[in-house]
This record gives structure tokens, sequence and C-alpha cells, in this order.
């Protein structure tokens, strides 16, 4: 599990979103297991990556279990017909993070945070093997940040999926993912996160006249 962090408009979304196809890259080539990004089609490229993006969703008017099930699309034949093994992922997917008591709500009955939950369902009940997540828990209390961030771990460890996401908690990310990326406007850096707390990669991150990180303890200090 990796986590792209960086400063307001440093290009984390963008980068995010040019890797799941979303947008055309600026420059450069995206290869997934080797192959050029351009040469997928949407339905293998759908079985391959899932995208949680920030936007409000459209279909707010379905269920939290009819929108789930939408994750299976890739699989699914023409008509969208659900199989033993559709509703079983589609299952487990809601019980990972604990939606059964609203999954049939409409989407537009839920909070802000228990939409984001439904999308991360989404995109387990796609079952891909690499998952980009923008900002997955910017609307969630501490404890149920900590709850999908720590369930994704252990999702991307069991499964051996590749698990992307961007997020402003630094200092969360430091304690949960194996790798991050932080981007900077003239450099980037990648790694474990105490490696590069070991490269004073953080200390660069904010003007130190306003925040500094304490290496110590992995967090950042108000001045
Ligand atoms: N590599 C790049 N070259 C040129 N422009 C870029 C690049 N990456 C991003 N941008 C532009 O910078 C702007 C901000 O990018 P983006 O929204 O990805 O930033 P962000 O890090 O996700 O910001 P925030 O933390 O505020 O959500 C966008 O207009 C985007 O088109």
């Amino acid at each position: 599990m990796t986590a792209i962090v960086g400063i307001n408009g440093i290009g984390k979304s963008t980068l995010l979103r040019t890797l799941g196809k979303v947008q055309p890259p600026l420059s450069g080539e995206i290869l997934v297991n080797k192959k050029p990004l351009e040469h997928y089609t949407p339905l293998a490229l759908a079985s391959e990556i899932s995208v949680v993006l920030t936007e409000p969703i459209a279909s707010k008017n379905l269920t939290v279990l009819e929108l789930i099930s939408l994750g299976r699309q890739p699989y699914t034949n023409w008509i969208g017909s659900l199989d033993e093994q559709d509703r079983h992922k589609i299952k487990a997917a809601i019980s990972m993070v604990q939606l059964e008591a609203l999954q049939h709500k409409k989407c537009y009955e839920l909070s802000d945070g228990q939409l984001q939950k439904v999308m991360v369902a989404r995109a387990l009940a796609q079952d891909t093997s690499i998952i980009l997540l923008d900002e997955p828990t910017s609307h969630l209390d501490l404890y149920h940040k900590v709850h999908i961030l720590k369930l994704l771990k252990h999702i991307a460890h069991e499964t051996k999926k590749t698990i992307l996401y961007t997020t402003h908690e630094i200092e969360i990310a430091i304690q949960l993912c194996d790798k991050m990326l932080i981007l900077e406007k003239d450099r980037s850096s990648f790694g474990e996160p105490c490696e590069l707390i070991r490269q004073q990669s953080f200390e660069r991150l904010f003007p130190s006249d306003t925040i500094t990180f304490d290496p110590t303890s992995g967090s950042f200090k108000i001045i």
C-alpha cells in the first residue's frame, strides 16, 4: 500500500487520474503489467484497475447495494446479470467495510463519510489487482480513517493487490503505509516511510518557520 502526498496543487490527483486513464498523460508513458496503458480497452482496464475519485457520484438514487454491485460490471454479461461469484464478491465487500446495516439505503441518504466507505466497497467488489483512491478518507473520523486504511493494507498484503491513494494525512500514512511517494515541485521521493524520514524528505514539505517535522515521533510540530 502506497500513499501519494504533497502540498495542495502539486499534482497528486492528476497523477492518480492519469494512472487510472481517467485523463490523458500530460507527458510520459504508463505501463501496467509491462503493457502501455493506452493499449487497454476500457473493459480490460476495468478488470485490472479500479478508481475511486473525489467527485460526487451521479447515481445517488441507487441503493448502497446497487452501487456496490456496479463494481462487478466488468465481469457481468451485457444485461448486467450477477452470478453466484459476483454476489459473493459484493457480499464480501459490504462485510469488509461494515456496510451491512446501510445496504438497502439510498445513497442520497448517506453522510459524506458513509458514501466514501460505499465507494471503497465498490472498488473492493470490482476485485482488481490495482486500486487507486483519491483522498479516500477525507470525510471520515479518525477511527474510520484508520479502520479503512488498515483494512486496505490487510487486503493489499493478503491478496497481493497494489493500493495507491492520495492523502493529506501524512502522519497516518507514515504509520500505516508500506511505501510513500512525496511529490515536490522539482523532485519526488519514493520509499518506505522510515527511509524517507532518514532522508529528511518530510522536512522539505512545508515552510520551516511554520511547521517542522519531528523524525523521532514521525509527526509535524507547529511553530
Ligand atoms: N505534471 C504536471 N504538469 C503541469 N501541470 C500539472 C501537473 N500535475 C498537475 N498539474 C496541474 O496542477 C493543478 C493541480 O493539480 P492536482 O489537482 O492534481 O493537485 P493535488 O496535489 O491533487 O491538489 P490538492 O491537494 O489541492 O487536491 C491542476 O490544474 C493540474 O492540471
